[in-house]
């Protein structure tokens, strides 16, 4: 798929701005801060309904405006949609496709994208929390009916600490304890569904990563990912969770269930995972909240047998970071019937070095579009140059008018 033209009307620093934008490479380029990553950002927000930035909408809305608009003239081979997000500072978000309303949560059905950044690097480095929400992002866009599921999980999760927190204030007994199965039942069942829904999607990553990997780094290394799931065991104490809904663990540390070790069907998952809920059942009512589940597990990241997280070098983590989202555009070009996502790399070349630089030109030659910002750009291999679009202070201008 392709972004043929992109609208914006006061997000971020772009007050008004019209963008042409042609199949193949792209390079937006522009000194610091002048709004080239907000223009990708926009991008990113129309496929994934959030920004790879700030986890709420606010900072998307240009200061002293109520409302922000990203409107993108997207073509699917034959086809051609205007997608549109209206971004509300106060109320609801509003969309539309081809100028008819639609639900705001059905807009990735209509465009698709991979967005590399630097942020991305903490997916090898930072928490659990944002390797659970690159796998079940890529889900989503994979099986949206997930997202319901997902969202399920979520608040059963919710509800079922209140009842933990309550009874661990007033001990528990009689129909708090029924109600307490009840939650345990819709848990496991939907919990289920999601640890296996990682594990396809992580076993479908495997290769797809691994080729990514040796397509931008040097030497032989060998990533992998493996799944470390707190049904088995990888101790509940290793993180404190307040709030029942993050519980981020340091996975470096961790007890790793080996991808052998792990259950493969979903009934087998469900027993794990009632036997986890029995055995830990005292010390849940003790802390007042859920301990295993779906909501505490990690995917470790592991080069040449050692977690990248904590090991592997500064160039090595950035090769990785790059490799799963490269790995996970392949994924989502493979099956999707409307063709590549649009490929964007925000930033990327300016930590290169030559070799790599051409490295990953070649790697993303093939896509049908790919979105490159740099504030240099000499940065750019030169194959990656051929429609170059110039930002300054919230505005496409010509070349002539950068100094
Ligand atoms: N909501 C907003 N309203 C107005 N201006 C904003 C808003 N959000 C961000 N900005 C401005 O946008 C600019 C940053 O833009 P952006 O992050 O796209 O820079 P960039 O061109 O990618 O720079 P770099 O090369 O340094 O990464 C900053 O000057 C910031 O103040």
């Amino acid at each position: 798929m392709q972004v043929t033209h992109l609208n914006l009307v006061d997000f971020r620093n772009y007050r008004h701005a019209d963008v042409s934008l042609s199949a193949g490479p792209n390079l937006v380029v522009g000194r610091n801060g002048q709004g080239k990553t907000n223009l990708v950002e926009s991008l990113g927000y129309l496929s994934t309904l959030g920004s790879h930035r700030v986890s709420t909408d606010q900072a998307l809305v240009r200061q002293g405006a109520d409302a922000a608009i990203v409107r993108a003239r997207v073509a699917h081979g034959e086809r051609e949609f205007l997608v549109e997000v209206q971004i509300n500072r106060s109320g609801p978000n509003k969309a539309q496709v081809n100028r008819g309303a639609v639900r705001v949560r059905d807009l990735p059905r209509y465009f698709s994208s991979v967005l590399f950044a630097p942020e991305d690097l903490a997916l090898v480095r930072g928490d659990p929390s944002g390797r659970r929400r690159y796998l079940d992002q890529l889900i989503v866009v994979r099986s949206p009916r997930i997202a319901g599921v997902l969202a399920d999980y979520e608040r059963v999760l919710k509800q079922r600490n209140t009842l933990l927190k309550s009874a661990r204030a007033t001990g528990i007994k009689g129909a708090a304890l029924s109600t307490l199965d009840v939650w345990d039942e819709r848990l496991i069942e939907l919990g289920s569904e999601i640890i296996d829904e990682r594990a396809r999607l992580v076993a479908a990553l495997a290769q797809p990563v691994r080729d990514a990997y040796h397509s931008v780094a040097d030497g032989d290394h060998t990533p992998r990912l493996i799944r470390s799931l707190s049904i088995l065991g990888a101790d509940p104490d290793r993180a404190d969770d307040a709030t029942g809904s993050g519980g981020d663990a340091d996975a470096a540390g961790s007890t790793v269930a080996s991808s052998d070790a792990q259950p493969a069907e979903r009934a087998d998952i469900r027993a794990a995972f009632t036997q986890a809920l029995a055995d830990i059942r005292r010390k849940e009512l003790d802390r007042g909240v859920t301990l295993v589940g779906p909501h505490r597990d990690d995917v470790v990241f592991e080069l040449n047998g050692l977690p990248a997280k904590g090991y592997a070098s500064h160039g090595e983590s950035w090769s990785f970071a790059l490799a799963l989202k490269l790995g996970a555009a392949e994924l989502l070009r493979r099956d999707s019937p409307s063709g590549d996502p649009v490929l964007v790399l925000d930033d990327v070349f300016a930590e290169l070095d030559r070799g790599r630089r051409a490295r990953l030109a070649e790697a993303v030659a093939g896509y049908q579009q790919v979105i490159i910002t740099a504030a240099v750009f000499d940065d750019v291999p030169e194959a990656l140059r051929e429609n170059t679009i110039h930002i300054r202070s919230g505005e496409v201008v010509e070349a002539t008018d950068v100094e």
